[in-house]
């Protein structure tokens, strides 16, 4: 457990200082007195971009390098091309610092809205791959422009990196109680990747037999996260599947404004990184209406990151009793971040 935390904060674009500033208002409000919590701003985003061309210089990444964590909003915006800030930035950040545990756990909350019949009891990890995949940027395109272009987007799988997720994926479903574990891929059409993730992951299990394990192809896994969300505990994927498949999560467990994630670098040679699962929501920024709970549940696995897992499960425990209590009246970002913050100051 550290004493002090030092904390590199990334609000970035769209509703992303929005719900930022509500997830460092719940962090200040549920740390003990004697644990310091130092802050240091990156202006990183639409902004910067357009005002001198860069997305995340070298000397910038470098000095990250030195924080405990990362707390990011979101980045992207219509005025820049799609993909500049994401490729430039985030993913780039997610490949520098060894992000390879994408953590994005799903939980029904008390009082949430499900779209689902029968008010199904949710509570899953889903453990994306995060440095691979069709995401490594493997691919081009020749004849650009012409109807004769063609584009490539190679999905890379690497014995090592496939190797450590399916393993972390394993302690993890070891810890939980109903230790079980699903991979899900696309084994029937996509064979070579299919068949490195498969023999790893029935490889690793031979280390962990007392976690079940199934596989499915992820369109089933979809209709599966529909009809029978119960079903999963965790769930091992890869870098794309496991992008799509947690949107979905959030849609079910009770909306994409409670989703929180983890960039985890597991050997702790780089600060780890915590978001929420969604974007900027150019749709909504600047209207006081995000809910910034995705962004204070993501501080929870911050702090259970760094060690503090006392305040941790305050947090969580906060947003639990403040979904109970929410009802159907609207309230801005800043009010709900006032309420968790209360809340967990206990
Ligand atoms: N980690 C990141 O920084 C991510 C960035 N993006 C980027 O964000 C931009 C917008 O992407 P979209 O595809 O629209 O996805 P999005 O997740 O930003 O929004 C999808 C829908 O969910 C709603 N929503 C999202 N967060 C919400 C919250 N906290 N409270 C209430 N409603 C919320 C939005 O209003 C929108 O209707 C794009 O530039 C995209 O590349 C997308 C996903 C992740
Ligand atoms: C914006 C992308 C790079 C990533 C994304 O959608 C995600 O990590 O959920
Ligand atoms: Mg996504």
């Amino acid at each position: 457990m550290t004493r002090s935390i030092s904390l590199a904060v990334i609000p970035g674009d769209g509703i992303g200082p929005e719900v930022v500033a509500q997830g460092l208002k719940v962090l200040t409000a549920v740390l003990p007195q004697d644990v310091k919590l130092e802050t240091r701003e990156y202006d990183l985003g639409a902004k910067r971009w357009h005002a001198t061309g860069e997305t995340l210089p070298d000397a910038e990444l470098e000095s990250l390098r030195a924080y405990d964590a990362i707390l990011l909003g979101a980045i992207g915006d219509p005025s820049v091309p799609s993909g500049t800030l994401e490729r430039g930035m985030l993913l780039k950040l997610r490949f520098a610092f060894d992000h390879f545990v994408n953590l994005r756990p799903s939980r029904r909350y008390p009082n949430t809205a499900s779209p689902l019949a029968g008010d199904p009891a949710i509570d899953f990890v889903v453990v994306r791959e995060g440095t691979e995949g069709p995401y490594a940027g493997n691919g081009g395109t020749v004849r650009g422009g012409t109807p004769h272009e063609i584009a490539t987007e190679v999905s890379v799988n690497t014995a090592h990196g496939v190797e450590r997720v399916v393993r972390d994926a394993y302690e993890r479903a070891r810890a939980r109680p109903r230790k079980k574990l699903t991979l899900v891929h696309k084994t029937n059409v996509m064979a070579y990747a299919g068949h490195l993730w498969k023999s790893a992951f029935d490889r690793v299990g031979q280390e962990y037999p007392e976690v079940s394990t199934d596989y499915l192809h992820v369109d089933a896994a979809t209709i599966f996260m529909v009809t029978d969300p119960a079903r999963f505990d965790v769930i091992v994927t890869d870098n794309l599947f496991g992008d799509i498949l947690t949107d979905l999560a959030a849609a079910v467990s009770g909306g994409i404004g409670l989703a929180a994630s983890g960039n985890i670098n597991p050997t702790r040679d780089f600060p780890s990184m915590f978001e929420p699962v969604h974007g900027s929501a150019p749709d909504i920024a600047g209207r006081g209406k995000a809910d910034p709970t995705a962004t204070v549940l993501s501080t929870a696995l911050l702090l259970r990151h760094l060690g503090h897992e006392n305040e941790a499960v305050r947090i969580e425990e906060a947003v639990s009793a403040d979904l109970a209590e929410r009802g159907e009246t609207a309230r801005t970002t800043d009010e709900t971040g006032d309420a968790l913050a209360a809340r967990a100051a206990g």
